[in-house]
């Protein structure tokens, strides 16, 4: 797993050894190295504060790293900002909502890197944006206000938004919160059907349990890459407890510690560890619940 030279795959995003130290002096990213090729769908999984956000705003351009190299299709940060190659789909607190926009303007501003100096849109670009929407499901939404819309439905219209500026690298952070499992499986399918058109897909993710269905890739991030590579390499007990400590509380060996009455605890998922299968499950403590619920 260790850097060394660039890996044949190093065609997507890379990173060796970054560091970013924020203003006030306090480092967010320490020596992170990973490399992920195109054509991926990978998770950046971490506790909060493990510096995903910072990850993004390196890959983004938008903080500088103090030390190592970040690259994008084999450019830099710069070449990649110079041609739109990078898009991201924002957690829906970022967005101030009250700022009156329609639906199709919004997806609209994902074509202003390919626009002129006085943004005037061509049939191009409006073919763009309505093919966006319409591959999101939300074409008859297009002259909504975008405040009017439900948290999935503004999640969708971003990810139109990066679909419009055709980018080959799109950063989702947390696009699964406060949607429902409709419109989760609507953009996971969406998501691989990016993939399979070569795109690289970094998406930040609390939700452990549906990295291994839809993500072939992991980064487990803590103050550094803890660990990179494909997801059922990177999802090892040991993995996860070093990038969540006692937080992963029902992190059960399926034979080994599983007991009978843990098996009604809610299943989210099976993956292998050294050929032995393993579940993880919610976090939900029934313990917890049962001392809460008691008089
Ligand atoms: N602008 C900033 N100036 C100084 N420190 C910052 C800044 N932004 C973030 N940090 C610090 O850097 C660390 C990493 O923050 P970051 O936002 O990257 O974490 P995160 O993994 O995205 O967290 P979350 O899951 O809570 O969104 C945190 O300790 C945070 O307090």
């Amino acid at each position: 797993m260790s850097f060394g030279s660039l890996p044949d795959d190093a065609a997507g995003i890379c990173a060796e050894g970054i560091t970013v130290t924020y203003r006030n002096g306090h480092t967010a990213l320490r020596d992170a190295s990973f490399s992920l090729p195109k054509g991926t769908i990978a998770a950046l999984v971490g506790v909060n504060g493990s510096g995903k956000s910072t990850l993004f705003k390196a890959i983004m351009g938008f903080v500088p790293t103090s030390a190592g190299k970040i690259s994008i299709l084999g450019g830099t940060v710069r070449d990649a900002l110079r041609a739109n190659t990078v898009a991201y789909v924002p957690q829906a607190e970022e967005v101030d909502w009250t700022f009156p926009v329609l639906v199709e303007d919004v997806v609209m501003m994902g074509r202003y890197g390919h626009m002129g100096f006085f943004r005037i849109p061509r049939a191009e670009d409006h073919k763009m944006v309505e093919n966006a929407l319409e591959r999101v499901n939300m074409l008859e939404f297009r002259h909504r206000q975008i405040g009017e819309l439900s948290g999935g439905q503004k999640k969708r219209v971003f990810l139109a938004r990066a679909l419009a500026q055709d980018s080959r690298v799109v950063l989702l952070d947390e696009p699964f919160t406060g949607v429902d499992v409709q419109t989760e499986d609507a953009i996971i399918a969406l998501l691989r059907e990016m993939r399979d058109e070569g795109r690289v897909m970094l998406v930040s993710t609390h939700n452990l349990g549906s990295v291994p269905e839809f993500c072939d890739r992991t980064i487990l991030i803590k103050e550094t890459v803890l660990a990179y590579g494909p997801t059922e390499d990177i999802f090892t007990r040991q993995n996860l407890e070093l990038a969540f400590g006692g937080v992963l509380r029902h992190f059960v060996m399926q034979g080994a510690d599983l007991h009978d009455d843990e098996e009604d605890k809610r299943r989210l998922t099976v993956i292998s560890d050294d050929e032995r299968p393993f579940v993880i499950y919610d976090h939900h403590d029934e313990d917890e619940e049962e001392e809460a619920d008691a008089p």
